[in-house]
């Protein structure tokens, strides 16, 4: 493994809109080391998403480069870049987006057989995180079947069905109640804990922030560190 899972050098993204450019990153650099929990605390329309979006290989960035376990992503290709984000990085949402087709444990399975894992093994590995996000009783049930925080849960669990080494997290109790949020949290915590995961995780809820490793923000396109 790396020095750091995870780093953002010298990144810089702007929309251009109309005549105006709007620049969200500029030069910002940042480290996720193996098994740490960072949340990523700023306001509203800072770049939080898009932070995250080009850190997960989902956008790319204007300059700058993303380097994820050592390996520089700017240059690879489309396909290259998609395997890395697959093997390497899970991804949990505000909302779940869940397939609303499938139930939670064909929705846990559906990354690893995207993977080329084995049915037999992908619902093995999917029940035991369903089980331990505690839903071992709602694995045979649809998205809409279960309520909001049980659809999260199974979203987390899909996000770390591949084994990633870093967890992106955009806002992911950001759609629950304060009850709800906390317990949410707290079984992506356990998660993320137990399988020695690295997480970025932008939230708004000062209380969660407080709980993890470090606290980062951004200002003036820059990521920086927050005071412990
Ligand atoms: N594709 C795009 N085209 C133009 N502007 C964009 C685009 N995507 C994002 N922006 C702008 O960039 C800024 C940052 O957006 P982003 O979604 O990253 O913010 P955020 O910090 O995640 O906000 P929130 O906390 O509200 O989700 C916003 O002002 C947004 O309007």
């Amino acid at each position: 493994m790396a020095e750091n899972v995870l780093e953002l050098r010298s990144i810089d993204r702007r929309f251009v809109q109309g005549t105006k450019t709007l620049t969200i990153l500029e030069q910002a650099d940042f480290a996720l080391r193996p098994g740490e929990m960072v949340a990523l605390v700023a306001p509203s329309g800072t770049g939080k998403s898009t932070l995250l979006h080009i850190a997960g290989l989902l956008e790319y960035p204007d300059g700058g480069d993303v380097v994820v376990n050592g390996q520089p992503c700017a240059a690879l290709s489309d396909d290259r870049r998609t395997a890395i984000r697959r093997s390497e990085i899970g991804f949990v949402y505000q909302f779940h987006h869940l397939l609303p087709e499938f139930t939670a444990l064909e929705n846990v399975m559906m990354p690893q057989l995207i993977a080329g894992l084995d049915a037999r093994e992908a619902k093995e590995r999917a029940a035991q995180l369903l089980n331990y996000m505690k839903l071992g009783e709602r694995m045979d049930h649809r998205p809409n079947e279960l309520s909001g925080g049980e659809q999260q849960r199974v979203a987390i669990a899909r996000a770390v069905a591949n084994a990633p080494l870093v967890l992106l997290a955009d806002e992911p109790t950001g759609n629950l109640d304060p009850a709800t949020a906390a317990y949410v949290f707290d079984a992506l915590e356990a998660l993320v804990r137990h399988s020695g995961l690295a997480a970025l995780i932008a939230t708004h809820n000062e209380e969660l922030a407080a709980r993890m490793d470090r606290r980062v923000t951004l200002s003036q396109g820059k990521v920086v560190e927050l005071p412990a």
